[in-house]
């Protein structure tokens, strides 16, 4: 485990907890670091428990604190990874693109969230490893299909190596949880105004992997 708390005299709007889950070695750890500071790392190193990683962003003149947890996707580290899910605003779910039995086991995942996490959690698939393409095994209209099934926010499809659709992750879940915390500013609601919002943010660099439910 590793990570600091953010210095309490830096002021903010909103705060936010992300919870990152998913099977071992789909690249929960690269889509972070990748978020957090722009690097991509071929060397790969299991996290062990549970990484903590922050970035400020600016929304519509709101200073918005993303705090991340990177929790290791390894068995033998469930029972720490679980008690970080009831504090948490969002998850992110991850699953490789090029590997079926991780998308299988998206479900599970969506389970565990059940369980833990607050009950308003609100939870996102994303598909890493785009750069893969000629190794696909999973259609993004399959994940699609699954999203929509269990009520997930949204699928997108990343790749933390080439540096495709991360921010976007991010933002789209960040904007989606200020709509859900600003309601009086919206008077529609918020899942209007979320649509509205949003969209564009993700279909300006990758308009055919992105699918927002609901
Ligand atoms: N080609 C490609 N490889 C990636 C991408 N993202 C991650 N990888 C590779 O996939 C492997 C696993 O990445 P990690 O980020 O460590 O995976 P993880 O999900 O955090 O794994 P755990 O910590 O065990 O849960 C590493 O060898 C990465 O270099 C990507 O977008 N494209």
């Amino acid at each position: 485990m590793s990570g600091i708390s953010p210095p309490e005299d830096d002021p903010f709007d909103f705060l936010f907890k992300i919870i990152l889950i998913g099977d071992s070695n789909v690249g929960k750890t690269c889509v972070v670091q990748r978020f957090q500071s722009g690097v991509f790392s071929d060397k790969h190193q299991n996290t062990i428990g549970v990484d903590f990683s922050v970035r400020s962003l600016n929304i519509e003149g709101k200073k918005v604190k993303v705090q991340v947890w990177d929790t290791a996707g390894q068995e033998r580290f469930r029972t720490i990874t679980q008690s970080y899910y009831r504090s948490a605003h969002g998850a992110i779910i991850a699953y490789d693109i090029t590997r079926r039995q991780t998308f299988e086991s998206v479900p599970h995942w969506i389970h565990e969230v059940e369980r833990y996490g607050a009950a308003n959690l609100m939870v996102m698939l994303i598909g890493n490893k785009t750069d893969l393409a000629e190794n696909r095994q999973i259609l993004f209209e399959e994940a699609c299909t699954l999203a929509e099934k269990f009520g997930l926010l949204a699928v997108l499809e990343t790749s933390a190596k080439e540096s495709r659709n991360i921010d976007e992750v991010f933002l789209l879940m960040t904007k989606e949880l200020i709509a859900r915390n600003t309601l009086h500013f919206h008077k529609d609601g918020p899942r209007n105004s979320f649509a509205l919002d949003s969209r564009p943010i993700v279909a300006a660099k990758e308009p055919e992997k992105n699918c927002l439910c609901g």
